[in-house]
């Protein structure tokens, strides 16, 4: 095809297309008066009038040989041409039957997007347009090829310990795991994180996040403000509205949905349609509500079960995986691996066998292990009780013949992993704490001890409840409330309560009798009753100053703004008194936190926060060991709390708890914390993740990068202040730039200041307004086909340089789970006359430096007379851009094949300790191996954009 102008020989009927406007398509000049003339796109039923002396238009000229397709979408081979004001093509389909095809007839929707077409047609772009389409394909290439492609987009600090999790747990394909970090953590992160990272490589498409009604909304808010994941919330209106409106099943709707789990509990309807919907990820949050016995199991339990078997993938998030004990533990476990873990007995025996586990490992681990285990028959039996004599032999044989250390400690390594695969929860469980994150601010208890109103019991924790209401008229805890708030004007203070009509009195009490700024949280208020309350109390210009929650109506919300926690009353369980701690002592904490215990002398409540504090320091540690003493010492509790003046049994339980305390915390230490730690993070494997999101963000490439592409597609940019920009949209916008909104937004390419600085968006490689705009200019025409001068003293002038630029891709849809594999690579050529490559010698950039334009007549009459030289000279091109793809496409196979015999392997050796692996998934396994090399295989080169550059003197 080819484009010749007929100096204003406009005539109705005629094709053109536009240059400025090329995504319009097809054009048909349908009146010409008074020299102007007005064009028809119809393919996007668009009319353009132009002067017909400065029309910024292309005729459409095919050429034999060329393909064409007429209104019918049939195709079409031109033959030949006749050319009387209006083209007549005569035109033959593929049986060889031949017919006359007028350019009227020619098909709207047709797109020049061919690079070739587009340059024979003399449809030119601008050098910088090239060159912007060059980069963009190698920055995707390099984030594709980076390690940690899917996770530089977050708006989070990067911390170790969330990055090992989320590096180690995204890459998998269809992960199932427990995050089970301590409270605050970052458990929310480390999901955001493992979401983002599956979606952004398109190995999960849909994703359904469960949580407790009370947390709805602030994961809504998380995953859109931290990740740019913007989740639909199903609740059952909604769901209802979308019903009637649109009949169809409404989670079907939407690709990301957020819902309350109640919502699957209360209506059984929901739960079909959700699990009929089917879901790539299914995230479910505080999953140790969820209880499970071998004779009977909670609603919740059952409808997460459900919902966990039609979602390839699962994260469970609990800060306390054993709050219910080994029953509950097993049960989430079974949720996640159900042929993992699927006999209890075995389960609780398996769990009795840790420490053995771990002498073995931390023996492997010493530095001289690999010597030890080659010297030491001892030691090799040991081992070869939990992986058999053969595996042994097999190592010390291999260790034997390995010189370098780095590969003796890999090889270690790998079987250490794999014994915390097969006998720990290695694989499934990731759990770190305050003591190996570090970094936490102290926390500090402080008590006040408070006179027993008459007549109250002195036995109950919370002996409010048996009183009337007019209980806060008598309580000595209310004047020293009063007191306290005074001295703490200016602070925050979150105050928590066992029962939520203790809550609600209080609330009412200090507000409109004490005129104090308070608001309040609990489960009987509806969702968008907390988020208010919760965001009253947030705002530091006249919001709330107290903020009083119940127990679980505080669970798992973000406080740590604030940093005095009254403990209005105590739970007698420490993993609820951790969580409680938990509102306040989390990531971003910036001081100390004062917990303040008001208690009755004498009470109850006294012997608690003596027996919490000096028993197992559940104020100011987190205690690993909190549910196993609770369970442990239960009734010896209760027996003190019935005798509260009895000093001397409170004293011997202290003792005796504290005794068993350290027992059990040496005992976990060596056994299955030990494991669980060794598992959840990795120092150096993090710090190497890290340092590769900091490389691969190259915030100072995206921001010159972002500012060429704001350039080129109109977007209005003001400098805001250092790395931030503000953008708006501008009038020579051609269409809607992604994610601009149309009043701007301001955009910031600094990870740190955009954490400080809540209204500025973080623009990384990942951030959907750079994604789609990369997209837009890879899948488009932009920049595909171009034409400059230059003058290049080495290379004789009137001669040119014909520079393609080959991409290897899989033309399927699910080739991008296999960019980690076959990144979209760019080969590049430079080709003289004599058809020799000079890539090597000159830059894309340099040549794109030196170009010079001429004006477009004339560009297009130079293609004009070298096209056939073109498609041959590309011809030749194509032969070596072949051999170089087709030793990128090995490397890629390679690379599958052994990531694949690696997953084969592992579950292979899982079968022979767990006969629960049936034959039937390792061939599930295998098929899909098969599939996925079956799309590497059809992994094909196209051509990207081509460029002819011609030397001048
Ligand atoms: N990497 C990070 N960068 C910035 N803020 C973070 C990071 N990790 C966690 N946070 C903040 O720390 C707080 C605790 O994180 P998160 O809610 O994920 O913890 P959690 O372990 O889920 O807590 P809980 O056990 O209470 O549910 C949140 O306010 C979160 O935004």
């Amino acid at each position: 095809m080819e484009k010749v102008l007929s100096d204003f020989q406009y005539a109705v009927g005629q094709r053109w297309v536009s240059n400025a406007e090329k995504e319009l398509g097809l054009g048909v000049v349908i009146e010409i008066q008074e020299r102007r003339l007005t064009v028809s796109y119809p393919a996007c039923g668009e009319l353009r009038t132009y002067s017909d002396r400065n029309a910024p238009l292309t005729r459409v000229r095919y050429e034999e040989g060329d393909f064409v397709f007429d209104m019918d979408d049939k195709r079409w081979k031109v033959i030949s041409l006749e050319e009387r004001g209006h083209i007549v093509y005569l035109v033959e389909d593929e049986d060889g039957n031949d017919q006359p095809l007028s350019e009227v007839e020619l098909n709207p929707f047709v797109h020049f997007s061919g690079p070739l077409e587009r340059l024979l047609a003399g449809n030119l772009d601008k050098p910088r347009h090239f060159q912007l389409r060059l980069d963009t394909l190698s920055h995707h290439q390099r984030l594709q090829s980076a390690g940690s492609n899917g996770l530089l987009g977050a708006r989070v600090d990067l911390l170790e310990h969330q990055l090992y999790i989320a590096n180690e747990v995204a890459n998998r394909y269809a992960p199932r795991v427990l995050l089970a970090d301590e409270v605050g953590l970052g458990k929310t992160i480390e999901a955001g994180l493992i979401l983002h990272h599956q979606l952004h490589n398109q190995r999960a498409e849909r994703v359904l996040i469960a949580v407790p009604d009370s947390l709805v909304h602030q994961w809504l808010v998380e995953m859109l403000r931290r990740f740019n994941l913007k989740f639909v919330v199903m609740s059952e209106q909604r769901a209802q509205d979308i019903e009637e409106s649109q009949g169809i099943n409404p989670f079907e709707s939407a690709q990301l949905v957020l819902c309350p789990l109640s919502l699957f509990v209360e209506n059984e309807l929901r739960l079909d349609q959700a699990c009929a919907a089917g879901w790539d990820m299914l995230c479910v949050d505080e999953a140790h509500h969820l209880e499970w016995s071998e004779e009977d199991a909670s609603e919740d339990y059952r409808a997460v079960e459900d919902l966990a078997s039609c979602s390839e993938g699962l994260l469970l998030l609990t800060a306390t995986p054993e709050q219910l004990g080994l029953e509950s533990h097993f049960a989430r476990l079974r949720l996640l691996d159900p042929d993992r873990y699927h006999n209890l007995a075995a389960f609780i025996e398996e769990e009795q066998r840790y420490r053995p586990i771990n002498d073995v490992i931390q023996t492997l681990l010493s530095d001289d292990g690999a010597d030890q285990l080659i010297a030491n028959t001892t030691i090799q039996a040991q081992l070869a009780e939990f992986v058999g004599a053969d595996v042994v032999a097999d190592l010390v044989k291999k260790l034997q013949t390995l010189n370098s250390e780095a590969e003796i400690q890999e090889c270690i390594f790998s079987h250490v992993r794999e014994l915390l695969d097969q006998h720990g929860t290695g694989r499934v469980l990731f759990r770190n704490t305050r003591s190996s994150v570090q970094g936490f601010p102290k926390r500090l208890l402080n008590t006040y001890a408070l006179e027993l109103p008459e007549g109250w019991s002195n036995t109950n924790l919370y002996p409010e409840t048996e009183q009337d209401s007019d209980w806060l008229e008598h309580d000595p805890r209310l004047p020293w409330l009063k007191e306290f708030l005074k001295t703490k004007k200016q602070e925050k203070v979150l105050l928590i309560t066992a029962n939520a009509n203790t809550a609600l009195d209080l609330e009412a009490y200090l507000r409109l009798r004490q005129g104090i700024r308070t608001s309040v949280f609990h489960e009987g208020m509806s969702l968008l009753e907390r988020d208010r309350s919760a965001a009253y109390f947030a705002d530091f210009e006249g919001g709330a100053q107290l903020l009083i929650c119940s127990e679980i109506g505080s669970e798992g919300r973000n406080f740590q703004f604030a940093h005095d926690l009254i403990l209005f009353d105590l739970p007698n369980n420490p993993d609820l008194l951790e969580q409680r701690i938990g509102r306040l002592d989390r990531i971003g904490q910036t001081q100390d936190v004062q917990i303040h215990v008001p208690y009755f002398e004498e009470s109850a409540g006294e012997a608690l926060w003596n027996w919490l504090h000096k028993g197992i320091n559940a104020f100011e540690s987190t205690c690993a060991t909190g549910a196993a003493i609770n369970e442990k010492f239960k009734s010896e509790l209760t027996e003190c709390l019935n005798n509260p003046q009895d000093h001397q049994l409170l004293d011997q339980l202290i003792d005796q708890t504290n005794a068993y305390n350290q027992s059990l915390s040496e005992e976990l230490q060596s056994g299955r914390d030990r494991l669980l730690e060794l598992n959840s993070c990795n120092s150096q494997v993090a710090l190497e993740t890290i340092a590769s999101i900091r490389e691969a963000s190259a915030e100072d490439q995206l921001q010159e990068y972002m500012l060429r592409v704001f350039d080129q597609f109109g977007v209005d940019h003001q400098d805001h202040s250092e790395q931030t920009l503000v953008l708006r949209p501008s009038e020579t916008m051609h269409s809607p730039f992604p994610e601009l909104p149309e009043d701007g937004i301001s955009v910031c390419f600094n990870r740190e200041k955009s954490l400080s600085r809540e209204e500025l968006s973080f623009l990384s490689w990942e951030h959907p307004m750079v994604t789609a705009a990369m997209d837009n200019i890879t899948s488009g025409e932009h920049g595909n086909a171009s034409f400059c001068t230059l003058k290049l003293p080495a290379l004789p002038a009137g001669t040119w340089l014909l520079e393609a630029n080959f991409v290897t891709h899989c033309p399927t849809s699910k080739s991008r789970q296999l960019s980690y594999y076959l990144p979209t690579t760019p080969i590049r050529l430079l080709l003289d006359q004599s058809g020799k490559d000079l890539s090597g010698v000159i830059a894309s950039q340099q040549l794109t430096q030196m170009a010079k334009t001429i004006p477009l007549k004339q560009a297009q009459n130079i293609i004009k007379h070298i096209r056939e030289d073109v498609r041959d000279r590309l011809e030749l091109g194509k032969t070596q851009a072949d051999k170089t793809a087709k030793n990128i496409m090995d490397a890629a196979r390679k690379k599958l094949e052994e990531s694949q015999a690696y997953e084969l392997g592992r579950l292979e050796a899982l079968a022979k300790v767990n006969p629960n692996i049936r034959q039937q998934e390792i061939e599930l396994l295998k098929t899909q191996n098969d599939e996925l090399k079956a799309i590497l295989d059809q992994a094909q080169l196209r051509l990207d954009a081509i460029r002819v550059l011609v030397l001048t003197e």
